[in-house]
């Protein structure tokens, strides 16, 4: 009897692999880093084939350090970071080029020709999204514009798009299946959220052929069997690492609401089989789609939190290691007026502003390292309020709790500043690899390792944050904030 499920988790900065047992505990996991490439500024790629090595690796080492046989795995499900996009060849698996990530704003002056060819309203309605370089529509029309031939050989079906879901079935079968799940479809600015296909409109104004484009599958059900890792594995679980972590964090009624800090952060409130239309700047989005039922989720997608750190770590060198923004940040009482807007990639909900920029606002000569640091901590927290805030009013609604994951989610300052500033408690789950989880639960359920009345006993508490500022101190700061994040707007001339 297999005892495990594989969730295979493909982020922007890492490759995991993640072992879970029947309890929903976490067994044990592998993770491997890989390369960011940066050709220009504000241009982001990956190496698809070096993630397929990563992500194959990782799986192995977890196999071999925990003795796990592919008959000890009932499903493998796959979660993946989304927008990011990737072209290959149909018959030898080579991508045509480096993928273009979902920070990438390369095509930043296409999203402004499609605005102003009046089609705003409809992207909205149809995709659930706004116009802007984050999606993979403008990234596969660029891909298709600069790679010499490609658009020919897209029209003569030689070539598969896909995003990082869709690449690892494909190599994970051998090249027998092209497919993505509805999460990742509605990522794209291609696909009309509520018929559940392409949109014809869309593929015609970004000139994609539909032979290039993958066939839309549900979250749980079995896309096909991989034979890499020994036996036979069904491959049984897909959806983009945000929707996945609002089903691993098990918000499975409206009006929960779950806030990833990784490399972006990316908040998530369910609503239900109804798809919310947002006058405030969010995203409307599919939650997940199981054994028919469409359920949809309000999306504030910010692009830079936990890549923040790192720039603190990589890039201005200010700590060895991301946990040590906590020990700086503690070693000051306050910012000393500084405010930090990272703004390095636009910005995302609810500004939508490709052409800000990131800024340091409020430096003095007694503003010190610890300062930067704990302004920089702080500018997540701020960033996610900013799209609570919206939340709030699109949905009509106000939260009592928000519970949180992803790897700053660990950082008991920031999570303590995240309440205070919300004025709403945080909750941290004892799995804070939810992203993991839910992919592990839409595989399990597609295989009947699982029955859904197993899964909402999988989250248990590690810690609440309640707040503790005064409102006053807190709208003081927050208009801070936001003075801050209006002198960084449109800071980059449009192309
Ligand atoms: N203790 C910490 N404090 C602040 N940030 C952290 C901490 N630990 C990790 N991070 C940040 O979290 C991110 C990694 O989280 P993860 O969920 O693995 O992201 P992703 O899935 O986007 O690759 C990194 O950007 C890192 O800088
Ligand atoms: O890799 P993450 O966890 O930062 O997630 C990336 C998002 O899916 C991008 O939309």
């Amino acid at each position: 009897m297999p005892t495990y499920i594989l969730a295979l988790d493909q982020g922007t900065t890492s490759c995991r692999a993640i072992l879970f047992a029947h309890d929903g505990t976490l067994v044990d996991t592998a993770q491997k880093e890989f390369t960011q490439y940066y050709p220009k500024p504000a241009w982001v790629e990956h190496d698809a084939n070096e993630i397929w090595t990563a992500q194959v690796a990782v799986v192995r080492e977890l196999l071999d350090r925990t003795g796990t046989t592919a008959e000890d795995i009932a499903a493998i499900g796959i979660t993946n970071q989304r927008e990011t996009t990737l072209i290959w060849d149909r018959t030898t698996g080579e991508p045509i080029h480096h993928a273009i990530v979902w920070q990438d704003r390369r095509t930043a002056g296409m999203c402004d020709a499609l605005k102003e060819r009046g089609l705003e309203d409809h992207v909205r309605q149809t995709t659930g999204l706004v116009i802007d370089a984050y999606f993979s529509g403008t990234k596969i029309d660029w891909l298709l514009e600069h790679v010499p031939g490609a658009r020919e050989r897209a029209e003569r079906g030689e070539l598969c798009f896909g995003t990082m879901d869709s690449w690892l079935v494909y190599k994970l079968t051998g090249g027998e299946v092209h497919v993505t799940d509805v999460t990742n479809a509605g990522r794209t600015m291609l696909f009309d959220i509520r018929k559940r296909d392409w949109d014809e409109r869309m593929l015609s104004e970004l000139r994609v052929p539909r032979e290039l484009l993958p066939e839309v599958k549900s979250n749980s059900e079995v896309y096909g069997h991989t034979t890499l890792f020994g036996g036979s594995i069904p491959i049984a679980g897909m959806a983009g690492d945000q929707h996945a972590a609002l089903f691993g964090q098990a918000c499975f009624e409206p009006g929960q609401a779950k806030n990833t800090y990784g490399t972006g952060c990316f908040m998530l409130l369910n609503t239900g089989t109804r798809a919310v239309p947002s006058q405030h700047g969010l995203l409307t989005t599919v939650a997940w789609e199981i054994d028919g039922t469409t359920e949809y989720a309000l999306e504030g997608s910010v692009f830079i939190a936990g890549a923040a750190i790192q720039w603190l770590r990589d890039g201005l060198k200010l700590i060895d290691e991301a946990p040590d923004s906590e020990y700086y940040a503690r070693k000051v009482e306050d910012t000393g007026g500084v405010f930090v807007v990272p703004a390095f990639a636009g910005l995302g909900a609810p500004y939508w502003d490709m052409y800000a920029r990131g800024a340091i606002f409020g430096l003095t000569r007694g503003t010190s390292k610890a300062h930067i640091v704990r302004a920089t901590l702080q500018s997540l927290a701020y960033q996610v309020k900013d799209v609570l805030e919206a939340m709030q009013k699109d949905a009509n609604t106000e939260l009592k709790n928000l519970r949180v994951d992803g790897g700053a989610s660990a950082n008991d300052f920031l999570m303590q500043f995240q309440a205070d500033i919300l004025g709403t408690a945080v909750e941290r789950p004892r799995i804070v690899e939810t992203t993991a989880l839910g992919a592990a639960m839409l595989a399990g359920l597609a295989v009947g390792f699982w029955q859904r009345s197993d899964l909402v006993a999988t989250w248990q508490l590690d810690k609440q944050f309640k707040s503790q500022m005064d409102a006053e101190d807190r709208s003081k700061r927050y208009a801070g904030w936001q003075k801050a994040v209006e002198r960084t707007m449109g800071w980059e001339d449009a192309e």
